[in-house]
């Protein structure tokens, strides 16, 4: 059955529904992602929580689904927009296919699309919203909300909260929608990991004696968490911490630093970032629309360390003496290079410093 995505400046793009059709008009902010592979991950990282993906990638499916490239427990994507849709599962470690995981969960998905047009429209006009529907006349963007004007992170953060490992460094996760792969990446790194709620209180966090802090990925705009950014200033003037995506926007914010929107987002593997310090340039997975004004950095002890090549915005800072690493990247990869990854071990370097320091103190 035919179907359409319809952004909101008014263009149509006709494609055929594959498994349910909604009832309703599906919305979200249309985003792209690049990968050539890497779809489970995507489908089911919580950063991409009211958006509608459009997969660059002509063929999504063919490896099928497996058991282990979860990165949450469910698709967090609002719809999903393809060209051809594979429904093999052409890998000895899939246990689904691709079609049968989308329906399972009931998640909208139009293939057909001329996706390499939707992509143009929106590099040349910006990220914009959209509604995939059975008639375009159905699309109504009246009582649209933004990506801005939706609070998100509260709909994946945890609500209790959790242990994981034995490592000898333990980091609490402040869960702003984080991705398995960052839980996985600090155990392998040798660390305990206690993941609390994203409103979690200053003193609830002090209590659980952590010797380091991750402040990660999530959805949506950053400055929903506006209410919170004290708490985690506090955090970072008192602990090692590491910040991941949203969590480095949120480490800006918190400083007095400003947050803006990319004309159209970086979201794939093959984002080359340099490293100032170093000089030198690795490739890594990126997954963000929002992205840290380099001039409101000035006056806030922040400076950049890491800079995106193609578009120079910042992929990272540095503060001059508090221990924190704060990165726009995301070294756990999932999917993606995993080039980044040494800053896991930074990290649990960064903690051993520190208390190093306070035993000898
Ligand atoms: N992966 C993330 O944490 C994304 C951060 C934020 N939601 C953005 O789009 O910029």
């Amino acid at each position: 059955m035919k179907g359409y995505l319809v952004l909101e400046n008014g263009d149509q793009f006709e494609g055929s529904w594959i498994g349910q059709v909604p009832e309703k008009p599906v919305e979200g902010e249309v985003v792209f992602f690049t990968g050539m592979t890497g779809y489970q991950e995507v489908l089911t990282d919580p950063s991409f929580k009211g958006q509608i993906v459009v997969f660059t990638y002509p063929l999504i499916g063919n490896y099928g689904i497996n058991e282990t490239d979860f990165e949450s427990v469910k698709p967090q994507v609002s719809g999903v927009i393809i060209c051809e849709s594979s429904d093999g599962n052409h890998h000895y470690e899939a246990v689904h296919t691709f079609q049968e995981y989308i329906q399972k969960w009931n998640i909208p998905l139009l293939a057909h699309i001329d996706t390499r047009a939707v992509v143009r429209r929106i590099r040349t006009q910006g990220v914009m919203g959209g509604q995939m529907v059975s008639h375009p006349e159905q699309a109504t963007f009246e009582n649209y909300q933004t990506i801005e004007e939706k609070m998100l992170i509260s709909e994946v953060s945890t609500k209790e909260i959790q242990s994981y490992g034995d490592g000898s460094y333990h980091v609490v996760l402040v869960d702003f929608g984080y991705k398995k792969s960052i839980l996985t990446s600090l155990m392998e790194a040798g660390c305990k990991v206690t993941v609390v709620p994203y409103n979690t209180p200053y003193e609830t966090i002090q209590a659980m004696r952590p010797d380091g802090i991750m402040l990660s990925n999530g959805p949506g705009d950053p400055k929903q968490m506006e209410f919170h950014l004290p708490v985690i200033k506090k955090l970072v003037q008192n602990y090692p911490t590491l910040a991941i995506c949203l969590g480095h926007q949120l480490v800006a914010l918190a400083f007095g630093g400003n947050t803006k929107k990319l004309k159209f987002g970086h979201r794939g593997g093959n984002q080359p970032v340099m490293d100032l310090d170093q000089k030198k340039v690795f490739m890594t997975s990126q997954n963000h629309t929002f992205v840290v004004d380099e001039d409101s950095l000035k006056g806030t002890g922040f400076r950049i360390r890491y800079l995106n090549v193609n578009d120079k915005s910042v992929e990272g800072m540095t503060h001059l003496h508090l221990p924190v690493i704060s990165v726009q990247f995301h070294p756990e990869a999932h999917p993606g290079p995993s080039d980044s990854a040494w800053i896991f071990d930074d990290f649990v370097s960064l903690m051993n410093s520190v208390r190093r320091e306070k035993v000898y103190a």
